[in-house]
């Protein structure tokens, strides 16, 4: 797989977020916008779905044409040591959201305003976009870049990750076809 690393200078957040252009180029570009997640994306922790999304990602980009966005807001925006300490609130009952809360951050902090920036840069201004996340779609439709389909990522289920994936549905709206999936 032959892929383009692509960085930035002066994205309004001062963050290194990295671009991976992926596949032949196409007018309307498939991308995703990978929060970072170091548990679930570098060590395979089955909390959560974001390994098994990030290389899905990469496959299907690599085959459609497009972007990954591998965007450096760890924990929903909340950055690592939080989110270590949300796991623990977690592991007392609490639901992803709600532990965020506990440690007094909001229940998602965060800001696709550099995103959109990054998109811009690319020629990206109408983009399919790999995600379950409603929000995703509509903060960005707010920063001016056109979503013309948003498309949905495969279901990553595991006996570790099932109340967080629910969570994800319930609190906050997410297409992830859990039906019938209880383990
Ligand atoms: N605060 C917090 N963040 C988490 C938790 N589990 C995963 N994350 C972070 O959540 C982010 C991934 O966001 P998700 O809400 O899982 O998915 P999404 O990006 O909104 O939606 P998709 O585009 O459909 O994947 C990453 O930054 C993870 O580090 C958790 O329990 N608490
Ligand atoms: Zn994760």
């Amino acid at each position: 797989m032959t892929v383009r690393a692509i960085t930035f200078d002066g994205l309004s957040d001062g963050r290194e977020h990295l671009a991976l252009s992926l596949g032949e180029p196409q007018a309307v570009p498939l991308v995703r916008l990978h929060s970072e997640c170091l548990t679930g994306d570098v060590l395979g922790s089955l909390r959560c779905d974001c390994g098994p999304q990030l290389r899905e990602a990469l496959t299907r980009i690599h085959d459609r044409g497009g972007y990954l966005v591998y965007l450096r807001q760890e924990g929903r925006g909340i950055g690592l040591y939080n989110k270590l300490d949300a796991y623990r609130l977690q592991d007392e009952g609490q639901d992803t959201y709600t532990a965020n809360l506990s440690i007094g951050r909001r229940a998602d902090e965060r800001d696709y305003t550099a995103a959109a920036e990054i998109l811009r840069v690319l020629g990206a201004a109408e983009i399919d976009l790999l995600t379950n996340n409603p929000d995703k779609v509509r903060q960005l439709t707010a920063l001016g870049i056109r979503i013309r389909h948003a498309v949905p990522t495969g279901a990553h289920v595991n006996p570790n990750n099932y109340r967080y994936l629910s969570a994800k549905v319930s609190e906050t709206q997410h297409t992830i076809d859990i039906e019938g999936m209880a383990l």
